[in-house]
């Protein structure tokens, strides 16, 4: 069998409602293997951004064990973890620098974990290097590597995130849902771009989405959090059998 590199033990995560403690993460147990591309089902506060502000440590779980490759991770701050996870977010305008060139964005995440400083000659050098990578993509980013990433449309910008996101490979990698915000044929071909990215990379992928088809189309395994806790995790298998209208029922049962 793969070998794991995430688990979460009977994690337990709450916050305050009111003048209550409100469990939102409810002994939650999960196991990511090596290469495993698991996408993430939910309703609206199942707990799904939740789970992924536990695994970076932007949520501290009340009880409950949190492995990296059998090693705890529980008392790593959230700088120590970003250095071996990745987060590409919703919202394009998070995970780049605006100011900054894409070629300088790029040259700052190649350097992660390393010391910091964009030299001139540096980042000529990796300007063929950049420009290859980027014209893979296939939404013209190529043709950007001077321009701010602020002046990116959202589609070009979301692609450099994860491109920055994936340039020095992360234990584990974490899409929180990040082509919502594009249009559909953008939505499609970052969905394309990012399959193609994890398997060139080999990456160990955890993707929130609210695309039926996209938790269908993509990765090997899916799960479904339902009031903090995962109500199913679909193998390979069993995700061929799925169709979205038994995707659906899960979400009309759990209409509160
Ligand atoms: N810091 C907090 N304080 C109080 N309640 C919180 C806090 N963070 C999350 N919650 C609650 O926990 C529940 C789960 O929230 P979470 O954002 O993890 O859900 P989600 O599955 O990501 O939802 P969505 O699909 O809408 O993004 C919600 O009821 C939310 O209101």
């Amino acid at each position: 069998m793969n070998e794991p590199i995430l688990q979460l033990k009977n994690i337990v995560v709450s916050a305050m409602a009111g003048q209550q403690v409100q469990p939102i993460l409810k002994q939650l147990n999960l196991t990511i293997y090596a290469g495993d591309f698991i996408s993430v089902l939910g309703t609206n506060g199942a707990g799904k951004t939740t789970l992924f502000n536990t695994i970076t440590g932007d949520n501290q779980p009340t009880s409950g064990q949190i492995l990296l490759r059998g090693r705890d991770i529980r008392r790593e701050s959230v700088v120590q973890r970003a250095q071996y996870l990745s987060r590409v977010f919703q919202d394009p305008k998070m995970g780049t620098a605006p100011r900054m060139t894409v070629a300088e964005n790029l040259l700052l995440a190649q350097q992660r974990g390393q010391k910091r400083g964009l030299k001139l000659r540096r980042l000529r050098q990796n300007y063929p290097r950049f420009r290859a990578m980027a014209a893979e993509i296939g939404n013209g980013l190529e043709h950007h590597l001077t321009t701010p990433a602020g002046a990116l449309s959202g589609g070009q910008r979301q692609a450099l995130s994860l491109l920055m996101a994936t340039l020095t490979t992360p234990e584990l990698l974490l899409l929180d849902e990040h082509t919502a915000a594009l249009d559909p044929r953008t939505s499609s071909q970052l969905m394309a771009y990012t399959q193609k990215r994890i398997a060139q990379q080999q990456l160990t992928c955890l993707m929130i989405t609210h695309h039926l088809a996209d938790a269908l189309k993509y990765g090997n395994r899916l799960l479904i959090l339902d009031q903090g806790k995962i109500v199913a995790d679909f193998t390979a298998v069993a995700k061929q059998q799925l169709t979205q209208a038994a995707l659906y029922q899960y979400f009309k049962t759990t209409d509160r």
